[in-house]
């Protein structure tokens, strides 16, 4: 069955589901943005108008570029609405039960033709694919974070993902003008498989005073040319999402290598999620970001 992608559903308003709607959008793509929650959805929405609005700031588009976009872009929380796209991605949050849930209940609305893919950063496609009624047109892909800015799609196939379907897949992924990599279906895929570890160890470099918050990011931009230290990058990606990766590598390879930090599950106890949290390893509430230890 062809699929020739034309309209767009997002599932999940956050910071990654609010930057595909945002590319999909100005790439000329019609997009629904779906969350459970109305203020969820506008969260979403305002996120979207600020990010292009970056970019309007900096001519990477004009401002009949940003109206244009914004008009293709739809909020809803009735999944219902999601019945006539071509395409559906789901960025909710990084659990499998919720993303589970999410298919039992999106799958009998979409049309028998649609694909269903997911923003997942290190779930297995395979076994997701399998909680849908649709494995031969399910798969990752998998934006990264900042959307509108990183090049990057990780593209990866279940099992049972038809030719097709990753042809369709890549053929969206280029009318993005991004650029994809592929991998095979194994926990937290390339990207994550690299990126992560070294995240968690310079949690461990923290948690066992080897340096502070300001002298390992500092010893990593400085000394690796990262653009982000690796905490504020675990706060911009999401101590949870971080967590949850490392759980998943932890599990998915039975490595105590990829045993999570005691310090990162503590701040994810006490909500300090980062960014989106307002406080992570860094405390985001005043002028600038002050470390919180
Ligand atoms: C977890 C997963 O599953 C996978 C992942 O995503 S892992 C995370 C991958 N991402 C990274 O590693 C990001 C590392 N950080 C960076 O690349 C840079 O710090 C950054 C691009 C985020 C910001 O760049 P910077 O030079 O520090 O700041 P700045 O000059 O303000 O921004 C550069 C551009 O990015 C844009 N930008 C910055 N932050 C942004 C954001 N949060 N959303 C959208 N655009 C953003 C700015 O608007 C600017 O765009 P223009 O050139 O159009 O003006
Ligand atoms: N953060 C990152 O750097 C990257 C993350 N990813 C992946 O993208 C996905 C989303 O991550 P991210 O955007 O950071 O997460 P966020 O926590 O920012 O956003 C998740 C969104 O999903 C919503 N949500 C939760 N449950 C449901 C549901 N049942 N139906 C619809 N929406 C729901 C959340 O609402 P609420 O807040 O009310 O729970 C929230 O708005 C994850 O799978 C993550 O691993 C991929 C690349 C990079």
């Amino acid at each position: 069955m062809k699929t020739e992608i034309r309209t767009i559903g997002v599932i999940g308003a956050g910071q990654m589901g609010a930057g595909i709607a945002h590319v999909a959008a100005l790439a000329g793509f019609d997009v629904k943005l779906y969350d459970i929650a109305e203020d969820r959805v506008a969260a979403g929405m305002q996120r979207i108008e600020k990010s292009m609005g970056r970019q309007l700031a900096s001519e990477k588009i004009t401002e009949a570029d940003k109206a244009e976009a914004l008009s293709r872009i739809s909020g809803t929380t009735d999944v219902k609405d999601l019945g006539d796209r071509d395409l559906v991605i789901e960025a909710a949050t990084e659990d499998e039960a919720v993303k589970r849930k999410i298919y039992r209940e999106v799958c009998p609305h979409l049309k028998p033709e649609a694909m269903l893919a997911t923003n997942t950063s290190s779930i297995s496609i395979t076994r997701l694919a399998a909680a849908t009624d649709r494995p031969e047109r399910f798969m990752g892909i998998h934006f990264m974070n900042p959307v509108p800015v990183m090049k990057l799609v990780e593209l990866v196939r279940g099992i049972a993902t038809e030719e097709e379907t990753f042809d369709a897949a890549k053929v969206f992924v280029a009318a993005l003008d991004k650029t994809i990599t592929v991998s095979e279906d194994f926990p937290a895929f390339i990207v994550n498989r690299i990126l992560l570890p070294m995240i968690n160890e310079a949690i461990y470099t923290l948690y066992e005073g080897v340096g502070s918050v300001t002298s390992i990011d500092t010893a990593m931009k400085l000394g690796a040319n990262h653009p982000m230290g690796p905490l504020q990058l675990a706060d911009f990606i999401g101590l949870d999402t971080c967590l949850s990766i490392m759980q998943v590598l932890h599990d998915g390879l039975a490595d105590s290598k990829y045993r999570p930090c005691p310090l990162l599950v503590k701040y994810v106890e006490a909500g300090w999620l980062g960014r989106k949290a307002g406080r992570g390893f860094y405390d985001y509430r005043g002028e600038e970001p002050v470390p919180t230890r």
